[in-house]
């Protein structure tokens, strides 16, 4: 890893004097489509700095919950409040990295240039970002041509490239081969350690031990539970986090 890896410097001192966008609180968020209650008068805090892993049955609200946090939607009911700014407001200091990654139909290079340029930064940066996810010899390939993992860690890199505060992460590794899970989760815990907050969706409970500082536990569109990640995995107070961390099916 080359020394210009680690040069994440600060977009710019208009956004340096910002207040941070932590600590979060969600307040009542509720969202349905066609009368379809799917999440249902959510409430959750989140604090300065860390790792804060949720889990949930299938069909919780997970995604959901992160696009709202993203402000990539509106909710029906209450509110998001990332330390006083609203969802819509505070998407360009977050990022999020889908389980499918959407790529622009260029070069892996011009991938991350866009996105260096959207955000006025320099182009420079982009070798170093290369190098961290592993990709620099892949720099002239068409992203298209990139393997599942190859391509989840190109997101990985455009994310970083927008020098998130917040770091979203729905299912990065689902589908990819434990070398390509380690990485990525390198990488994540690298930005954890440099103060980007980092929310991440997984199914793998063994990620999920790796990588929490907390535990959000979702069921039917509610934070059913919210606790320090030894506390979740030793004895989770609620029935249904119970069955699932058992391997038993969740409704
Ligand atoms: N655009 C939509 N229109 C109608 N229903 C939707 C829409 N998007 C999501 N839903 C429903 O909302 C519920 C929550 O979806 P969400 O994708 O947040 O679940 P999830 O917890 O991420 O599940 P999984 O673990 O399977 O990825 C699901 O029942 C889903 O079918």
């Amino acid at each position: 890893m080359s020394d210009a890896t680690m040069d994440f410097t600060p977009a710019g001192v208009a956004e340096a004097t910002l207040p941070p966008l932590l600590p979060l609180a969600v307040r009542g968020l509720s969202l349905s489509f066609a009368g379809a209650t799917v999440l249902d008068g959510l409430d959750l805090d989140l604090r300065p700095g860390g790792c804060t892993v949720i889990l949930g049955p299938n069909g919780a609200g997970k995604s959901l919950l992160l696009k709202l946090l993203h402000g990539l939607m509106a909710p029906s009911g209450g509110t998001v409040s990332w330390n006083g700014t609203g969802a819509a407001q505070a998407t360009g200091r977050q990022a999020l990295v889908f389980q499918k990654p959407v790529l622009l139909r260029r070069s892996v290079a011009a991938n991350l240039d866009f996105v260096l340029k959207a955000r006025g930064r320099p182009r420079h940066l982009r070798d170093g970002l290369l190098d961290h996810v592993g990709l620099a010899h892949k720099a002239r390939q068409p992203a298209r041509l990139l393997s599942g993992g190859e391509a989840q860690r190109l997101a990985l890199a455009r994310a970083l490239a927008t020098d998130p505060e917040v770091l979203l992460l729905d299912e990065p590794t689902a589908s990819l081969d434990p070398a390509s899970v380690l990485v990525i989760e390198r990488i994540v815990t690298e930005a954890r350690d440099r103060g980007v907050r980092i929310v991440f969706v997984t199914h793998d409970l063994g990620q999920a031990k790796r990588m929490a500082d907390d535990v959000v536990f979702l069921h039917r569109g509610r934070v059913v539970e919210h606790a320090a990640a030894d506390a979740f995995f030793s004895g989770p107070r609620d029935a249904a986090a119970r069955d699932y961390l058992g391997g038993r099916i969740v409704v």
